[in-house]
């Protein structure tokens, strides 16, 4: 302070101290924000966010319709086959955190995959469409704040999106799957805030009866998608081609096989986390040059999901 007590000219007022921040919010990420973000589906996975299940499961018990789930699970036994999925993960080398919500959770809170779906420049919160899952999506996004992932989005009106139904074609280009569970509200408010950050987003519809576009289509490198006859939306497949991806069709098996089969993550280029027990579906994707890891995940399908569901992306290399 001056003499004449005047606050002129120091830093807080703008003076010579004052030090004005100039890197973009992207350049801090890695260093005031946690690393975070994705801008692929292939790139090496570095970090997810779990919930492991427990008591809340006990909701599907007797009317498992009820909570959007096909039949009874035994608690400890999904429980052990999600440690056992986490292990797989930190055996990859990939970083696995856990959303714990306070007091018991919804039965469905162990699929985070549907909660969020991550950008280069932060999170966008889901809005799930059902009454059911209502809510999920801010034990994840306290989880998320946590991490230091920052937030990019939370949705707002009557949008609803789940993350399983968005997915990265090109780091400049995501695809949103519109049907029951993601409508053209959330897909305008998630295009505006992405083009912000210079994206572009492709909106495509998803056939009637079907739950997640994660559910007919995943990327699993640069150059190749796995796919559905007759269920992938043509526009999906086009915008793929016209990017250069070979497709892996997927062989003639039930709904049930498929949906289970092809609900993988992908750990990095040609590479999968699937589910054991679909030695048909497993044998297409190696022949594709794709290396499968496998765990047993027999209870937790019983709640109408598999490991893609279960997997909230928090990290990938960027591959731009
Ligand atoms: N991404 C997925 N396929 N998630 C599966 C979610 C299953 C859950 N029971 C639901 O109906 O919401």
């Amino acid at each position: 302070m001056s003499s004449s007590g005047s606050t002129f000219g120091t830093s807080a007022y703008g003076g010579a101290g004052w030090q004005g921040r100039t890197r973009t919010h992207r350049q801090e990420i890695g260093d005031l924000w946690a690393a975070s973000g994705i801008d692929s589906e292939y790139g090496r996975l570095r970090s997810v966010l779990l919930h492991r299940p427990g008591g809340e499961l006990a909701a599907a018990l007797d009317d498992p319709d009820s909570v959007q789930m096909l039949a009874p699970l035994d608690i400890a036994r999904a429980g052990e086959q999600h440690d056992a999925m986490a292990e797989a993960y930190r055996a990859a080398g990939v970083a696995v955190e856990y959303v714990e919500p306070s007091g018991q959770p919804t039965p469905n809170q162990m699929f985070c995959a549907d909660l969020f779906v991550m950008t280069p420049e932060g999170a966008i919160l889901a809005r799930p469409a059902s009454t059911v899952r209502a809510g999920e999506e801010r034990w994840v996004a306290r989880r998320l704040a946590d991490m230091g992932v920052p937030i990019l989005r939370t949705l707002t009106g009557n949008a609803v999106f789940e993350g399983a139904d968005l997915m990265w074609v090109d780091p400049e280009t995501v695809m949103i799957g519109l049907g029951l569970r993601t409508n053209e509200e959330a897909a305008s408010q998630i295009a505006a805030v992405l083009e912000e950050v210079g994206i572009e987003t492709l909106a495509v519809d998803i056939p009637y009866g079907t739950m997640h576009f994660m559910g007919m289509l995943r990327i699993v490198d640069e150059d190749l998608a796995i796919c559905w006859p007759r269920r992938t939306p043509f526009a999906a497949v086009r915008a793929l081609q016209e990017r250069g991806h070979d497709i892996v069709w997927l062989p003639d098996e039930d709904d049930n096989v498929l949906n289970r089969a092809l609900n993988v993550v992908t750990l990095g280029p040609r590479r999968i986390l699937m589910l054991a027990g679909y030695p048909s579906v497993q044998k297409v994707y190696e022949a594709a040059g794709i290396e499968c890891v496998t765990v047993d995940g027999s209870e937790l399908v019983k709640a109408a999901g598999a490991i893609g569901c279960l997997t909230g992306v928090v990290s990938r290399d960027p591959v731009a």
